[in-house]
């Protein structure tokens, strides 16, 4: 099993009147083909810059200071990785909601109020499926059911199968422009909001055809949510990346759309890279887990592992004060404040919280270092040196 993506010592930083806020300090985190990765941590550690750094779309005053991040096409083909942050911005835009999508918390930013919603859909296909759409439409025109007007049919698929090779909106323009292949747009539009209704019935929706020829306003946030989803799996990506994608709905829906993304795990999406605040929801859906504090990643492992055996101090307190059904007496909560960011505590991070701190945990930055198989951890506990000035 390859990896998908890899961030290797991502630095980002903002530059505010309050002085640079240093967000992101060598970030490494990988997610590999076919699996779920969860990103976790408290509140403002840095797990949205994280992957919008990764997808370069970090926005004034922040700029991307340090570090690569590798795409791998093409699976177990290490040596084909491309270092994103050397990509031209037109290249990345072709590889955002095409090889990689993203959803976010607030469905509504993702959806254009005044479109039905299959319309939106559909357009995701239009825009990244033409090919097999077209190749749908000529096939259809092969049939001698299939109505073209008398004589044209051998002129309509040569035109077609040009207008098809170019898939992009200019052909589009184009096509526009000659009468018989109007139709041809006429048909992928028509073919492409079959194919978006089809995919809203996948998720779970009642009464597709409905819901793809209502607006935004009339749906609940949970199938708001579900269109958005619709869209970004519109574009067949290999790794979907989603913020906090289920963190303002209910519980119910919550746990649908969880269920829905595991679901799809299986057939439309190869990996995941999934944001989270809730311990739950990693225990539900996740293969692997990073823990992120104060802007570095300090742990890394498989899911399972992380749970029964944390190595950072930060993961077992974090561990500690999620509530469990049998606890006994207080929930537990983390002593200390999350470090202002403009001047972050110097070696370890974590440090001025830390129930183990060390001399040397207030000088030296930990380093990611293996301490299983699949097991990372940064924390001056497990290097060599550990114990002995302790
Ligand atoms: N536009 C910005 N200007 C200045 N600082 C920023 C900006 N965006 C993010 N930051 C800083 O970067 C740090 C990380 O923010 P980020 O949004 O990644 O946190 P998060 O882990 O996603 O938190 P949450 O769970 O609340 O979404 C925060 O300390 C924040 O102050
Ligand atoms: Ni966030």
């Amino acid at each position: 099993m390859g990896k998908i993506i890899e961030a290797i010592d991502l630095t980002t930083h903002f530059y505010t009147y309050e002085g640079v806020v240093k967000a992101l300090d060598k970030v490494c985190i990988s997610v590999d083909h076919g699996t779920t990765f969860g990103l976790v941590g408290e509140s403002g550690c840095g797990k949205s810059v994280t992957v919008r750094s990764m997808m370069r779309i970090i926005q004034e005053p922040g700029r991307i200071e340090g570090g690569k991040v590798l795409f791998f096409p093409t699976e177990g083909a290490n040596e084909k990785a491309v270092d994103l942050l050397s990509k031209s911005e037109a290249w990345m835009q072709t590889l955002r909601g095409d090889r990689i999508s993203m959803i976010f918390q607030e469905p509504n930013a993702a959806l254009n109020p005044i479109m039905r919603v299959g319309d939106q859909v559909a357009e995701s296909f239009i825009f990244h499926r033409k090919r097999s759409m077209s190749k749908k439409i000529l096939e259809d025109l092969g049939h001698p059911e299939t109505r073209v007007f008398p004589g044209t049919r051998r002129l309509q698929k040569a035109l077609y199968a040009i207008a098809s090779q170019t898939p992009n909106a200019l052909s589009l323009r184009i096509s526009r422009k000659i009468p018989l292949l109007r139709r041809w747009e006429k048909r992928i539009k028509r073919e492409a909001f079959r194919r978006a209704t089809e995919i809203i019935g996948h998720l779970g929706i009642a009464h597709p055809e409905e819901v793809a020829r209502s607006y935004p306003h009339n749906l609940s946030g949970g199938m708001k949510q579900r269109i958005v989803i619709a869209i970004a799996l519109a574009c067949k990506p290999d790794l979907l990346i989603a913020d906090e994608a289920t963190s303002n709905l209910d519980v119910t829906v919550q746990a649908q759309i969880l269920d829905l993304l595991k679901e799809l795990k299986k057939t439309e999406i190869s990996s995941i890279l999934m944001i989270t605040h809730d311990l739950g929801v990693v225990a539900e859906t996740c293969d692997r887990v990073g823990v992120m504090y104060a802007g570095t990643l300090c742990e890394e492992a498989d899911v399972k592992e992380l749970f029964t055996d944390p190595k950072h101090p930060y993961t077992v307190a974090l561990l500690a004060s999620v509530p469990r059904f049998h606890q006994e007496g207080e929930l537990k909560t983390i002593e200390g404040v999350v470090p202002n960011l403009v001047h972050p505590p110097s070696g370890c991070r974590f440090h001025p919280r830390c129930a183990h701190v060390m001399k040397r945990c207030k000088v030296e930055v930990p380093e990611l270092i293996n301490v299983g198989e699949k097991h990372k951890v940064a924390c001056h506990l497990y290097d060599s040196k550990g114990e002995s000035d302790a």
